[in-house]
This record gives C-alpha cells, structure tokens and sequence, in this order.
C-alpha cells in the first residue's frame, strides 16, 4: 500500500498463496504494542521510528470515519506486572497518549500485581483491516496474484525490484534459518460488557476488548510448529484470563485460533542484491517481526518504501549517464 500509494509511477504486484483471512496476521489480537527485540542489534532509536510511525499512521485512522470500516479503533487499558520491572518506562512510552504508572488505587483490583502502565493505544481487529488495506491497494492500481513462490528467480524475469514480505515463508523461500515460529493460541469470546484491556507484562495472559469480540491469549511456544487448537492451552487461558477480569467466566467462547509469529532475533528490513543469470536483482526484505508485526507493519514498510525510492534513483541516474 505504501509503495503503491506514495509511487504511482510504479507498477506494484501482490504475490502470495495465502490472502486474509487465512494469514498469521488475520487471526493477530492486533493491540499496538512492542516489546524490545531480545538481543537484536537494530537500534533502540530505529525501533523507536517504527513504533512512532505505525502509532500515528494508526491513529489516524482510529479517529477518522475510516474507523469502522478500517477495524482500527482506540483502546485504554492497564499492562501489569507481578514484579516491578527494572525499566519502568518502555521505549515506546513517550509515543502512546496519556502513559502513566498506574495508581495504588487502581492496582487494588489485581491483587497479585505489584505494579502497572496505564495508556491509550490502538487496536487494530485485522479480518477487517486487511481487507480495507486490500481494497486501498487495488484503488492505487496494486494488482493481486493468488500463487506459491518456490524461487525469488520465478520473479525476475517479470519485475525490476522484489519486496520479500514472507514473515515465516522466508525459511524456505529465501533459506533464511534465522526466522523461527513462535506459537501463539488465543480464544475469541462474547463479552460486551468489557471495555478496557488487561495485559500482564510477561505476554502470557491479555484481555483485548474489540469491535466484535473480546480476544483472551495467550501463549508464546518457540520452534513449535503445530497449527491446531490444544484444548489444555484453550482451558489455562481461559482460567489465567478469568483470574483477571471474573466477569469472563460467564462469557460465550466464538471462537479459537492458532497463528505462528514469524520471529527472528533482527527483523529483516534490508535490500540485498542478488546475482541471477549474471544480472544483479535488487530484493528488500521485510519480514520476521516476531509478536508485533501489527505494531510495526507501517512503521517498517515506510522504511522498505526509502530502499524502494534509493534503488529508483539509482535507476533513473544509471539510465541517465
Ligand atoms: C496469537 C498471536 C497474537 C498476536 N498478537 C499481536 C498483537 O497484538 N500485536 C502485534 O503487533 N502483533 C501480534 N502478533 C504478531 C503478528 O501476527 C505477526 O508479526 C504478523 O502477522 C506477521 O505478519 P507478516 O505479514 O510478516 O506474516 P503473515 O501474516 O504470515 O503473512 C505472510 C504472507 O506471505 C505469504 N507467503 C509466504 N511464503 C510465500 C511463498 N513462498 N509464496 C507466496 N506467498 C508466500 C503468505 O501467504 C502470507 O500472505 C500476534 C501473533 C500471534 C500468533
Ligand atoms: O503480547 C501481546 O499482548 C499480544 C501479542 O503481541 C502477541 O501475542 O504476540
């Protein structure tokens, strides 16, 4: 969408097997937020552009009429923590509306919790956010192709540049054996009543009231790769969601979901130029944004549109000359 909108001059091809709502990212609980990347050597000031321009990119939309249609809506709620954290303020802080540590007060009703973030973020309920981004796509003249890439060379012959937005694909298609699955199972139930989210800081337990839906999750298996629903898993969320907010014991489940979040130490956001047929191909990957591919999709893609923009300019000089 960011290439296709912001360079009508190109023609832009959407090349995948799987479209929503059959993604990982479909079935994400879509809250904006983002843990740092555990040993990553992408620097906290990059990782800070992301979030920044994702978060208001997402904004936008959340108080715009786009809204509804969009599923991107605002969302307030309490992220806490059993043990206070050695760094009370996370980098992305400074860029979510009204943080503060939350109050003694309010961290009366979770009595097992030392202590809490309290924020406005946003919320994106992706079965209709990538539908309304589809449909941005086509309206910018994007095209789309149903079909399984087994060699980027498949592609060169037909395009300029590749941008590799695989996420976990990237193990086969580009022999990445950096990028791994994360398991995540998460339950959809019916509870109206719930506006406000809960999070605990450890990612294993969260509450995220939506449009439709509230989605309770979660769980973070590394290197497991089963896509099935584990009705152990089901009934410990359920409990440790329960534990949190009691009113949940009453709520009707709708539905339960299995999605594998492409993870990698560094996500790849990078070009690289690859040798084919004694011709060099330029490829920019974007892919293995761990648990907040939702949080730093535009972020990151606004970075891939720069490479995208570089490589342009280096075409237009080399044809020059
Ligand atoms: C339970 C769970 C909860 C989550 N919650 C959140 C959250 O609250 N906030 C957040 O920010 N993130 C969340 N995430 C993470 C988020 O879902 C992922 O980071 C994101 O979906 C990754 O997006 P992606 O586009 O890279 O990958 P995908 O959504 O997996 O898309 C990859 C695409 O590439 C295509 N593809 C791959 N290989 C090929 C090939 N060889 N040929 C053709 N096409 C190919 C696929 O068909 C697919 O269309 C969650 C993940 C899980 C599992
Ligand atoms: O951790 C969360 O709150 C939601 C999420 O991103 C995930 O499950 O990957």
């Amino acid at each position: 969408v960011c290439i296709a909108e912001a360079l009508p001059s190109c023609s832009v091809t959407l090349v995948a097997d799987r479209f929503s709502p059959d993604t990982t990212s479909d079935g994400a609980a879509g809250i904006v937020l983002a843990a740092e990347f555990p040993g990553t050597n992408i620097p906290l000031e990059r990782q800070k552009r992301w979030f920044k321009n994702s978060f208001d990119h997402l904004l936008a939309i959340a108080v715009s009429a786009h809204s509804p249609d969009a599923g991107v809506i605002l969302s307030s709620g309490w992220q806490i923590f059993k043990e206070v954290p050695a760094n009370k303020k996370p980098f992305w802080s400074e860029f979510v509306i009204g943080f503060r540590i939350m109050t003694d007060g309010e961290l009366r009703r979770f009595p097992h919790h030392k202590f809490g973030h309290a924020f406005t973020t946003v919320r994106c309920d992706c079965s209709s956010y990538l539908p309304w981004l589809q449909n941005r796509f086509r309206k910018a003249g994007g095209q789309v192709e149903k079909r399984k890439v087994n060699d980027l060379q498949e592609l060169f012959n037909n395009f300029d540049l590749i941008v590799n937005c695989s996420g976990l694909g990237s193990k086969s298609l580009v022999g990445d054996t950096h990028v791994y699955p994360v398991r995540g199972q998460v339950l959809k139930v019916e509870a109206p009543w719930l506006n406000h989210f809960i999070r605990d800081g450890d990612g294993g337990t969260y509450i995220y009231p939506g449009i439709r839906s509230v989605t309770l999750g979660g769980t973070r298996q590394e290197g497991d790769w089963r896509l099935h629903v584990d009705r152990a898993e089901a009934e410990g969320i359920l409990e440790r969601c329960s534990r949190l907010e009691p009113s949940l014991r009453k709520a009707k489940v709708l539905g339960e979901w299995v999605g594998l979040r492409p993870s990698r130490k560094n996500p790849r956001v990078e070009k690289e130029v690859v040798q084919v047929q004694g011709h060099r191909v330029p490829v920019v990957h974007n892919y293995g944004h761990g648990g907040s591919g939702v949080t730093l999709a535009w972020g990151t893609a606004l970075d891939v549109m720069e490479l995208v923009r570089e490589h342009l300019g280096e075409k237009l000089l080399q044809a020059r000359l």
